[in-house]
């Protein structure tokens, strides 16, 4: 049996003066795609960088069954890769030199990128398609332009697990729908991905939903679950409704 990918017990975080993560407990399987949700302000973003490492915490993160907190720089950064919400990045640096900084974990310091880098970094923006601006400006690039940009860095990591927070933020239904079709992949490929996506119907499409609301998990069970759709309903005080459409499962508003 695989370790799960991530594991929480009692995770605590504060944000300024307030406590915002209550004491979480959570597995998060490896080998599927997790989706987070809940209400703004529920605490989603602060998870999934409790559980990157980039923020200070109490309790123990586990990474593919390790502590978290033992895990030597590069090592973690090999294994988990990050995609952050309004992420700075330099905004001098071309399209692909921003994805080869995805590939800094693996090389030795100061190298020049290897074949295997260059290698992943094309099969990244391709994957994105973003590799035709790739001698572009990152600063010069449109927000989702830029996104997949950013996209294409994590998926260069080649990591077992990624970590996204909003990945779909300025992102065209198009590239929404190949960015399904990228995780679905990575996902047939054995690896792990976390995201947190605010559309619940895209998130609905997830193997696995974790629900939740003022810091804490109230739900963690399948998509395709009734108990989930009526967790779901429930954390946003049932102004939603989960429906059965052309073989998906949907999140409609409800007035
Ligand atoms: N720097 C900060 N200092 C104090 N509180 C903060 C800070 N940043 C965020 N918070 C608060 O922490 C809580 C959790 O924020 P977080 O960004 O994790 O929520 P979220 O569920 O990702 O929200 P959203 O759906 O709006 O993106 C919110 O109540 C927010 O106001």
């Amino acid at each position: 049996m695989r370790p799960p990918a991530l594991q929480a017990r009692g995770l605590r975080a504060s944000l300024g003066q307030a406590e915002v993560l209550h004491g979480i407990d959570l597995d998060l399987p490896a080998g599927r795609w997790s989706c987070i949700v809940g209400p703004n302000g529920a605490g989603k973003s602060t998870l999934l960088k409790a559980l990157a490492g980039l923020l200070p915490h109490h309790g123990e993160v586990a990474l593919l069954g390790q502590p978290l907190a033992a895990l030597p720089a590069r090592r973690r950064a090999r294994q988990l890769a990050w995609l952050g919400q309004n992420e700075g990045s330099a905004e001098d640096l071309t399209a692909y030199d921003v994805a080869m900084l995805g590939r800094l974990p693996h090389q030795p310091w100061l190298a020049a990128p290897s074949a295997a880098d260059r290698a992943a970094v094309e099969r990244a923006l391709r994957t994105t398609q973003a590799w035709d601006w790739r001698a572009r400006p990152l600063g010069q690039l449109s927000g989702g332009e830029r996104q997949r940009v950013l996209l294409a860095r994590a998926l260069a990591v080649e990591a077992e697990v990624l970590l996204m927070d909003e990945p779909l933020a300025n992102l065209d239904p198009p590239h929404q729908a190949d960015w399904l079709l990228t995780v679905r992949a990575l996902v047939a490929e054995g690896r792990t991905v976390v995201s947190v996506l605010h559309e619940s119907s895209l998130a609905l499409q997830a193997d696995e939903m974790v629900i939740m609301a003022a810091g804490r998990v109230v739900h963690q069970g399948a998509c395709a679950d009734a108990a989930t759709h009526r967790a779901l309903e429930a954390v946003f005080d049932q102004r939603l409704a989960v429906r059965r459409v052309d073989d998906h499962w949907v999140a409609l508003p409800r007035p």
